[in-house]
This record gives structure tokens, C-alpha cells and sequence, in this order.
């Protein structure tokens, strides 16, 4: 199979609750609710939150326990639906306490496990901040690798990720390295690591987005695409033989390009997807393009899982000012996501 097929809600988790989880959650759950009833907007999914009620209680807007996910689409039209998990230590905006990073990484365990048993379409992440996970002993980089370690026993028919994602307008950003030092690239910047990531995308494009035949961009790593080896030697030794064999399986996908000539408008409406090969080429582009409203979804998962492309925020956490516009949009590219699996 595909992954996991629901008719439920999806499952927000809450993030850490000393960051601006609580707070765009509150006030997407306020502009959402509003689009639902108007007939100008398509209708994402209602959602339940995973996490503390007390702290979701405080930014100003209704909120309901419930008992389980299906209950969210009788609420959510007036309140915020809670499935009430209360983090252990008190909880003060702006002040991450590692004696709550276990709640918070339950609260994402849990949340999977309702779209594992089909409770839950799929599982929208408020941010995490890793220093207090890694500090109580969290052992993952993020998100992305803990929920690809969660769903690993899930079948799944296709080529398995974990690939991260960024999205924002028509710019869809796929990273082939996440979270790693940039004096290491050259030794992980591999064709195996290129191949598995091009293959998780082109599928994703198809199941995930409707796409029926996706044109993938591949960044190259060195400037002017290494300048005909003076300036590198990764695009001939590694990317240019990586692309020609993706070709050789149906994949259309370019050989490495100049990075800095790849995101600009005409580019960006030439492909579907770009293959970019380390953090900050795929996060660069894509906060520059939309710093509001870009979203993290990760591709080959039995699940759907998107975020906020955003941080924790603790400077700006409880002072009321944390835009929704990413979380929205989050939620409405899980709900997508889902109905195009849903249709399959
Ligand atoms: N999906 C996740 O769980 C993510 C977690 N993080 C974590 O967040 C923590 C903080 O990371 P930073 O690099 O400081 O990035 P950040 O995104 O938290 O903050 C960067 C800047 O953006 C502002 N900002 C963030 N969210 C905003 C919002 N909704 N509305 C208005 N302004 C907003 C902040 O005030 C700050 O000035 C780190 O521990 C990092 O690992 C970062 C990105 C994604
Ligand atoms: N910079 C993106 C980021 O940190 C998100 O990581 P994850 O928690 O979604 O794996």
C-alpha cells in the first residue's frame, strides 16, 4: 500500500510549548475555522491538538478537551480541539525547560500513532527546539528523522525517505543533506544519497501532488556547476553520472545547474521540484521567496507530515505578535496531501 488511508482529522503536535506553537496554532485555528464556513475557499481538514490545554487555553481563544480525533469535526467550527497531555514542568513563553522535552517528543509519538491506526489523515508539527530535546537526551536531528524512525515497520510502496521538503509559492525545495556541518558536504553529497533522494521526490510529485510528469532541477554543489572541474570535481564525478542514470530510469531531471541562477522566477516555472544539496541552498530560496508562509513537509513516509517552516521563536514567543500565515499553510498542504493519497 501507499501508507495509511483516514477519514479522520489531522493531528496537530504541539511543539515546545515555551515557543510560538501554541500561539499560531490559536490563531490559525481562528482564521481557518473562518475559511471552512466561507464558500470562497477551499475546506482544509479540522484538526485536533496533541499537547498541554492549559498552555493552548491561554492564548485567547476557545478551547475544548476531547477524547479522541473524531470528535474534532464536531468542535472545531467553536473551539480548539485539545486532546489534553499536560507538560510536566511549568510552562513560561519564551523559557524552553528540558523537563518538558520528553512530553513534547510523546506528543509527536502519539500523533502518529493516530494516523498509524488511521485515526488521523495526517500530522501537522508545531516547531521544536533541539537544544533542550538533545539536552534530555533526544537522540534525532529533528522532526524528519524521528517520524521516519516511528513509521519505519509501516509498509510502503515506493522509494522511502525521509527527504525534507521546503515549499513555498511554486518553489518546491528538496534537500539531499539536512542538518550537517558544511565542511563534511563533499564526503556526503553522495550518488547514493542523490539517487534515493531524486526517486523519494519524482514519487512524491506523482502521489503526493498530483503531478502527473514531474521535471526535477538538481543543484550543483560548487559555484558555475564546478566551471568544468576548475572550481570542484562533485558535478562530474558524482552528479552529472547520478542525473544520467535517473534519466536512464524515466526520471527527468536535469543535470547539475549553477545554484545561483536556479530559483529565480522563469527557473522556478521550468520545474516542479528542485534537488538542492545542503540546508541553507533549499532554505535560503524559499524564506527569501515567502518568509511567512513557507512550509516543511517530508516526502516518503507512510504518513503525510508537514510544519511550519519556522522556529520556536522565544524572542517573540508570548507577546501576541507570531504570524500563522506558515502553520495555515501547513495545514493546508497536509490537507491536500492527504485527499491526493486519499484518491489513490
Ligand atoms: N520544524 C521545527 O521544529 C523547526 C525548529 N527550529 C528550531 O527553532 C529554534 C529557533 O530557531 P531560529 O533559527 O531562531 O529560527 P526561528 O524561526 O525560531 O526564528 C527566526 C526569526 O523569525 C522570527 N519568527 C519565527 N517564527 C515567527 C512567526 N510565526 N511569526 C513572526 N516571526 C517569527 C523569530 O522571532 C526570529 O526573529 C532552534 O532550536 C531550531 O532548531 C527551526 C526551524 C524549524
Ligand atoms: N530548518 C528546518 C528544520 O530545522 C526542521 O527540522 P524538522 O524538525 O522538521 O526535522
Amino acid at each position: 500500500m501507499t501508507g495509511v488511508r483516514s477519514s479522520g482529522p489531522l493531528i496537530v503536535s504541539m511543539g515546545d510549548p515555551a515557543g510560538v506553537g501554541p500561539e499560531v496554532i490559536a490563531r490559525g485555528w481562528d482564521a481557518l475555522r473562518q475559511q471552512r464556513q466561507s464558500v470562497l475557499h477551499p475546506s482544509p481538514l479540522p484538526f485536533v491538538v496533541l499537547g498541554d490545554a492549559a498552555t493552548l487555553a491561554k492564548q485567547g481563544f476557545p478551547v475544548e478537551a476531547v477524547y479522541g480525533p473524531h470528535d474534532a469535526f464536531q468542535v472545531f467550527n467553536r473551539a480548539i480541539p485539545v486532546i489534553d497531555l499536560p507538560a510536566p514542568a511549568p510552562v513560561v513563553a519564551g523559557q524552553p525547560d528540558p523537563a518538558n522535552a520528553a512530553a513534547v517528543a510523546d506528543w509527536i509519538e502519539r500523533g502518529v500513532d493516530m494516523i498509524l491506526s488511521g485515526e488521523g489523515s495526517g500530522l501537522v508539527t508545531a516547531p521544536i527546539a533541539k537544544a533542550p530535546m538533545y539536552a534530555s537526551g533526544f537522540r534525532f536531528p529533528g522532526h524528519t528523522e524521528f517520524i521516519a524512525e516511528l513509521t519505519a515497520d509501516m509498509p510502503f510502496i515506493g522509494t522511502r525517505g525521509p527527504v525534507m521538503m521546503l515549499t513555498a509559492q511554486n518553489l518546491r525545495a528538496c534537500l539531499v543533506t539536512i542538518h550537517v556541518p558544511i565542511d563534511q558536504l563533499p564526503e556526503l553529497v553522495t550518488a547514493d544519497r542523490v539517487l534515493r533522494v531524486a526517486r523519494v521526490v519524482h514519487e512524491s510529485m506523482k502521489r503526493d501532488f498530483g503531478i502527473a510528469k514531474p521535471r526535477l532541477a538538481m543543484a550543483a554543489l560548487n559555484p558555475h556547476a564546478g566551471e568544468g572541474g576548475s572550481i570542484g570535481l562533485q558535478e562530474i564525478e558524482v552528479l552529472r553520472p547520478a542525473a544520467a542514470q535517473l534519466r536512464g530510469e524515466g526520471i527527468d531531471i536535469s543535470d547539475p545547474l549553477p545554484a545561483d541562477t536556479l530559483f529565480h522566477e522563469e527557473a522556478r516555472a521550468r520545474f516542479d521540484a528542485h534537488i538542492c544539496l545542503y540546508h541553507d541552498q533549499a532554505l535560503i530560496p524559499v524564506k527569501t521567496l515567502d518568509f511567512w508562509g513557507g512550509v516543511n513537509a517530508t516526502l516518503g513516509l507512510p504518513i503525510v507530515r508537514t510544519s511550519p517552516d519556522h522556529g520556536t521563536g522565544f524572542d517573540i514567543a508570548g507577546k501576541g505578535i507570531a504570524r500563522p500565515d506558515s502553520f495555515i499553510a501547513a495545514v493546508k498542504l497536509a490537507s491536500e496531501m492527504a485527499a491526493k493519497r486519499a484518491t489513490r
